[in-house]
This record gives structure tokens, sequence and C-alpha cells, in this order.
């Protein structure tokens, strides 16, 4: 059996009772490492609270060595740690898929996830649109397709989550040219950059999906001893220091809710001056005034 197992977002005791028995029973025990990071555990924590060594699973071993990973699994229980929830965001559903195809049972056993936790920084998870995520620009590689997404979800009254970029076990190109397997410090997307990234991309397209104007909330090492919340202008946000990782921005719609923007009040530096640029951001995409339909005239005269 695979069971891929959800570890929360921050300590090493976020894991469920069900999810902690799970791994103590299983044959390996195997970490994604690539798309999030535990904040307040690390590799050896989680060996010692499970009992159990654990293997790092790399985006490499995941994509391309699958098979390594189900090795023996028709037979033997294999674990899958997922920090947040497994279907989360990332949803590792080639390793499903692939595991159904090798005729090997798999269960999951979720956990919180930042899909759901940031509903914290007090804005209604049911008025989220699409998710995006915004990948590290460079000088030459500045994908914009979340921009649309943006759009459709503004055009609509909704808030947008945007992740931010990981990059772990990055080559540079010049060790990538040479072969050299040398790998880059992680990095890991600040709010201030996401701020100017989205801003930059705004200057270039200048279809007003939002204005550097636009309020939004920066929600950083959520669900850790360190939680973070600060709403601001997107431009106020290029300015922000936002601390350790993991970081993620929340962009906000037309339909804010008064207890929505009541709650955000406690994160912002001045109320009176938040309270207006939600209220000139509302102006964009608002809908026109509804006009009942006409009654048809009935003509005929008996
Ligand atoms: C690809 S998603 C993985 C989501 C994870 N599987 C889950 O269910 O929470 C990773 C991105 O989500 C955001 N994120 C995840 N956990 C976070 C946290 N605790 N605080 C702030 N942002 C977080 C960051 O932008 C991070 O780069």
């Amino acid at each position: 059996m695979l069971y891929l197992i959800g570890l929360g977002l921050s300590y090493e005791s976020d894991i469920t009772v069900r999810g902690l028995e799970t791994v103590k029973k299983c044959k390996r025990v195997y970490l994604e490492a690539y798309t999030s990071i535990l904040m307040a555990a690390d590799q050896a924590s989680l060996e010692k609270f499970y009992g159990r060594e654990i293997i790092l699973a790399d985006r490499e071993l995941v994509e391309i060595g699958s098979d390594d990973i189900l090795a023996g699994a028709e037979e033997d229980d294999i674990a899958f740690l997922v920090v947040g929830d497994p279907f989360g965001a990332t949803t590792h559903t080639d390793l499903v898929i692939r595991a159904r195809e090798l005729g090997i049972k798999v269960e999951t056993i979720h956990n919180a996830s930042v899909m759901n936790a940031v509903g914290a920084c007090g804005l209604q998870l049911y008025q989220f649109g699409q998710t995006i995520s915004l990948v590290f620009f460079t000088d030459s590689w500045k994908p914009d397709s979340f921009y649309n997404k943006i759009m459709e979800n503004r055009k609509i009254g909704l808030h947008t989550l945007i992740l931010l970029d990981i990059k772990v076990k990055e080559q540079s190109i010049e060790n990538m040219a040479r072969g050299r397997l040398i790998y880059e410090p992680p990095r890991y997307m600040d709010i201030a950059t996401a701020a100017s990234q989205l801003i930059e991309i705004e200057d270039i397209r200048k279809e007003q999906a939002y204005t550097e104007n636009t309020p939004c909330v920066a929600v950083s090492r959520l669900g850790s001893p360190t939680q973070a919340f600060k709403a601001a202008t997107l431009k106020e946000l290029t300015e922000y220091d936002s601390g350790e990782p993991l970081h993620t921005l929340v962009m906000l719609g037309r339909q804010v809710h008064d207890l929505e923007l009541e709650y955000l009040y406690q994160f912002v530096q001045d109320k009176a001056k938040f309270k207006a640029f939600v209220e000139q951001d509302q102006e964009f995409f608002k809908p026109p005034p509804y006009v009942p339909p006409v009654e048809e005239l009935d003509l005929d005269d008996d």
C-alpha cells in the first residue's frame, strides 16, 4: 500500500494521529522535499519524532524515479509524506496514477493545507477564485499566464491566492552547461519580490487586471510560531520585509465583505487609508446597475 500522508504546516507534531501510526508501521518513509517546507521542523527532528529513517524525495526522484519509491509497495507499506495536504496545490497525481497502473493500492491521510489555512487572514475561502503560482523572473523569462487568471477572478469580484516560487536543488546555467552537479542554495520568494513582479507585469500588459494601489494581504509562515499578516497595497508591499519563508500573497477582489474588512484592520498601519484603497479598487470591474427586462406590451386589442 502507498500511503500519501499530509504533515500539516509547521511542527513535526502537526501530523495527525492516524498519519503518525501509519508512518511508524511503514517499511520505507519518503519526504517530498521540493514544494514546501515544515517551518518548525527538519529531517532530524522528524526522524526523532517518528522513530523512523526518512528518505528525502527531490523532484527528480518523484517525477523520474517514482518506480523506486513504489518498489515492493504491492506487499509492503510505503509512506510518502507531503508538507500541508497531499492534494493541496501540488497534487502528486502522477505518483497515484503510476501506483494504480502497477496495481498498488493508495490511501491518503489528509491534513491542513495553505489552501484552507489562509482563511486565517480573515478573507472568506468562499470568496476566492482560481489560485495562481508566481515563479521567479529572470532577465529573459517573465511568464505572465497568471495575469489572465487574476483578471478573470477580479472580473467576478473574487480574491486570488498567489503561491510563491520555491527553488531547491537548482543548478546555475554555467554549472549546468559544464555538467557540474553543483546546486545553488534554496530560494524562497518573499513578499516584496512577488509584489514587484506583479507590478512589472501590469506595467507591461496595461490591462488593469489590478493596479499598484490594489489591496493585498501578505501571509507569512502560516501555522508557525512566527506567523505574520500584513494588509497593504501592492506598491506598499514592494517595501515590506516579510522575514523568513514561507510566504503567500492574497490579492483582494471587489466583493470585500464588511466583516472581512473589519478583520483585516488588525493587519494595517492606517485603517482609513486602507479602507479608501479598498473602496477605490472596488470601482474596477463594477458591474453596471441592473436593468430589469422591459415587459412586452400587449398590443392585441381584444
Ligand atoms: C506548492 S505549494 C504546496 C502546498 C502544500 N502542499 C499545502 O498543502 O499546504 C507551496 C507554496 O505555498 C505557500 N505556502 C505553503 N505553506 C505556507 C505557509 N505555511 N505559510 C505561507 N505560505 C505557505 C508558499 O507560497 C509555498 O511556496
